[in-house]
């Protein structure tokens, strides 16, 4: 479609490559609170891995993906494909087992569509978590990292879930990514991590997330440490650029299930396998640290 100067006809989603309309998300929202009789509050995605942060989850509805009009389907082992509803500590909420990646062949918007429709159910905060390489060297297998910034390196090449006529109802065309990870609850997370057996405390840090499927190369991995980069992986960010620009808080981490190399002398490779086991392997300690968040928003609010 020519540009014609001020009669320049504004772009359909068909050209953006946008199939996800407010009125189709809505649909989505709709469909799902049908199945429901409350309102959730908060919203979880589980990285790989960690679908198990369900389990601790009372009165569960389960939802396969395949079962949610407009929904993309899980294909990577690790997420199950499965939404659950129910209630952690009294509050009511919205667990994704299971999420989206650029990698499977999904456009980014497609990639961070249900953190819409988790707002149009209602939610009031996001709990954002991924499996990553730990690039700080500091950083050991089984550390976790409260996400306090990102590097949305995919953006810095024009990909970004934004991209496409803006949606008023959901937020404003250029918004802010200044806070997008709450301070608060990060503050607070510190304490919380020592209770639920993370003796060692968590870090604090930033994440970046890459298009994927492959691992980054030694070259890559040094440059992302010079770029001030502290885990790696390949979600995450674009949940939570959507989530900023419908005004959502998000409490986010990453847990470090590989090493990230900068050394070409190293014998050390990251395997998807490997990234499982690990999250396998921390997934008591994990749940207990998440259900100490929510009880934390509980009792004091999410503002
Ligand atoms: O970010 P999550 O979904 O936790 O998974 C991470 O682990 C997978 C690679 O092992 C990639 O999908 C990467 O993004
Ligand atoms: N990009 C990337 N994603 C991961 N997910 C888990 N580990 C890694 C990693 O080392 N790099």
């Amino acid at each position: 479609m020519p540009c014609t100067g001020l009669n320049c006809p504004k772009p359909t989603s068909l050209e953006t490559n946008n199939e996800y309309s407010y009125e189709k998300l809505t649909q989505t929202a709709e469909y799902l609170k049908s199945l429901i009789s409350f309102t959730p509050q908060i919203g979880i995605i589980c990285g790989s891995g960690l679908g198990s942060l369900a389990d601790s989850i009372q009165q569960k509805i389960e939802v396969p993906y395949p079962q949610i009009p407009n929904f993309p389907q899980s294909t990577v082992k690790g997420h199950s494909g499965c939404l659950v509803f129910g209630y952690i500590a009294t509050v009511p909420l919205v667990c994704m087992k299971g999420r989206f990646h650029y990698y499977e062949g999904y456009p980014l918007e497609k990639c961070a569509m249900p953190v819409r429709v988790m707002k149009l159910l209602g939610i009031e905060l996001l709990i954002v978590t991924n499996a990553a390489g730990g690039l700080n060297p500091n950083y050991k297998v089984g550390d976790v990292m409260l996400i306090k910034d990102h590097v949305n390196l995919m953006g810095f090449a024009g990909c970004n879930p934004l991209r496409g006529p803006n949606e008023e109802r959901f937020g404003p065309r250029f918004p802010s990514m200044n806070g997008a990870y709450d301070p608060r609850l990060r503050a607070e997370a510190q304490k919380i991590a020592q209770g639920a057996g993370l003796a060692k405390g968590v870090h604090e840090g930033v994440y970046a997330c890459l298009g994927g499927p492959c691992y980054e190369t030694i070259a890559e991995n040094r440059l992302l440490r010079q770029l001030g980069v502290d885990t790696v992986g390949m979600s995450t960010v674009h949940e939570v650029i959507v989530a900023k620009h419908c005004g959502l808080p998000v409490f986010a981490f990453s847990l470090v299930t590989n090493e990230s190399v900068c050394d070409y002398e190293s014998k050390v490779e990251p395997k998807h396998d490997e990234v499982i086991d690990a999250a396998k392997s921390m997934e008591a300690v994990l749940q207990k640290f998440v259900q100490g968040i929510i009880e934390f928003v509980a009792k004091n609010g999410v503002k």
